[in-house]
């Protein structure tokens, strides 16, 4: 488990880290998301001990990281900045800290294989692609056989099959009951791989929720319905509370304020023809920007292209 209370990181005026309050639960994938500049990276840094924080404290299995007496052991982790010497072997880097670390020979050549090295595992890192070196960031962070894995973008530059790996050996050692924090800015990832979210912004806590009550929280709701007459369906649907929209001359209607098993009981009764009932929901991605979107720091400047939303349906009436 890692637990952290009131923590705050400040670099001279800049304030990186600002109270965060949260539990990364062991038994799951927990995703770490936020903007660019979020505090991502440094809330990281904190709960390994890499920095020292201004105030508050990150406890990894009831204690601060710097207090157990073999880390390793204790809490993997895959932080961007990862330094291995480009002269040295996949082998070479893991022997060097299994040796460290009083981990068994046996153990580096298990996690070469966990992490599919085998083939380089005898070739210099400084050769190795970016996927390639994330993957032996992740045989490092397993080394130890620790409860606690925390990665900071573990899909970073590995292809759709290195990108499934990591989502199976995610998942596979949260079911061993592990403790697994992962940052991504792929949402799509995050929400096949996590089942628990942590959401901040500007360095304070957004959200501490799973991804299913997340994404019904921020969606808007509603059901995509097409059908053989809409003029129709729109007057046998519409009451006081209920919202009709879509564009005259399309089959497609959008609904609010109507359960979808309703529409097509209703629809049923009046004889018009379904083609589709589509229950709406926002992708991860959709709500997390609907709920950071004050938050980002960083802010491009293209704007996006007019969704046309379709007008009321006043007119049907
Ligand atoms: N060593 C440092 N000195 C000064 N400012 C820092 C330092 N490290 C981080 N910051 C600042 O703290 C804020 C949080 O940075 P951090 O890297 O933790 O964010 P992040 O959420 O990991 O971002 P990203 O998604 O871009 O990796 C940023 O504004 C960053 O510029």
């Amino acid at each position: 488990m890692i637990e952290v209370r009131q923590l705050v990181k400040k670099y001279g005026t800049k304030t990186a880290v600002d109270g965060l309050e949260f539990t990364v639960q062991p038994g799951v994938v927990t995703g770490f998301l936020g903007p660019n500049g979020a505090g991502k990276s440094t809330t990281m840094r904190l709960i390994v001990g890499l920095d020292a924080p201004t105030r508050g404290t990150a406890l990894v299995n009831g204690r601060p990281y710097v207090q157990h007496s073999a880390p390793l052991r204790e809490v993997g982790t895959l932080l961007e900045a990862k330094s291995v010497h480009p002269g040295r072997t996949a082998y070479g880097h893991l022997r060097a800290l299994a040796l460290t670390h009083g981990i068994s020979m046996r153990r580096v050549e298990k996690v070469i294989e966990l992490a599919g090295l085998t083939a380089v595992a005898r070739k210099r890192v400084g050769g190795f692609s970016l996927g390639m070196g994330q993957r032996l960031g992740v045989a490092a962070a397993l080394l130890g056989d620790p409860q606690i894995i925390m990665l900071d973008e573990p899909v970073n530059g590995l292809d759709p099959e290195g990108v499934l790996w990591i989502r199976n050996l995610l998942t596979g050692l949260a079911g061993q009951g592990r403790t697994v924090l992962m940052s991504s800015h792929l949402m799509g990832e995050v929400a096949q791989t996590a089942t628990n979210l942590i959401i901040i912004g500007r360095g304070r806590l957004l959200a501490d929720t799973t991804v299913e009550r997340f994404i019904a929280e921020q969606s808007a709701g509603g059901v995509k319905v097409a059908c053989s007459d809409p003029e129709r369906l729109y007057a046998a649907v519409i009451r006081p509370g209920v919202t009709v929209t879509g564009t005259p001359g399309s089959q497609e209607l959008h609904v609010q304020g109507v359960a979808a098993r309703t529409i097509g009981e209703i629809a049923a009764a009046h004889h018009i023809v379904l083609y589709e009932l589509t229950p709406q929901t926002a992708s991860l991605e959709e709500a997390f920007m609907s709920l950071t979107g004050e938050s980002v720091e960083y802010h491009g400047t293209t704007t996006a292209p007019s969704a046309n939303p379709g007008a009321p349906m006043r007119s049907m009436a």
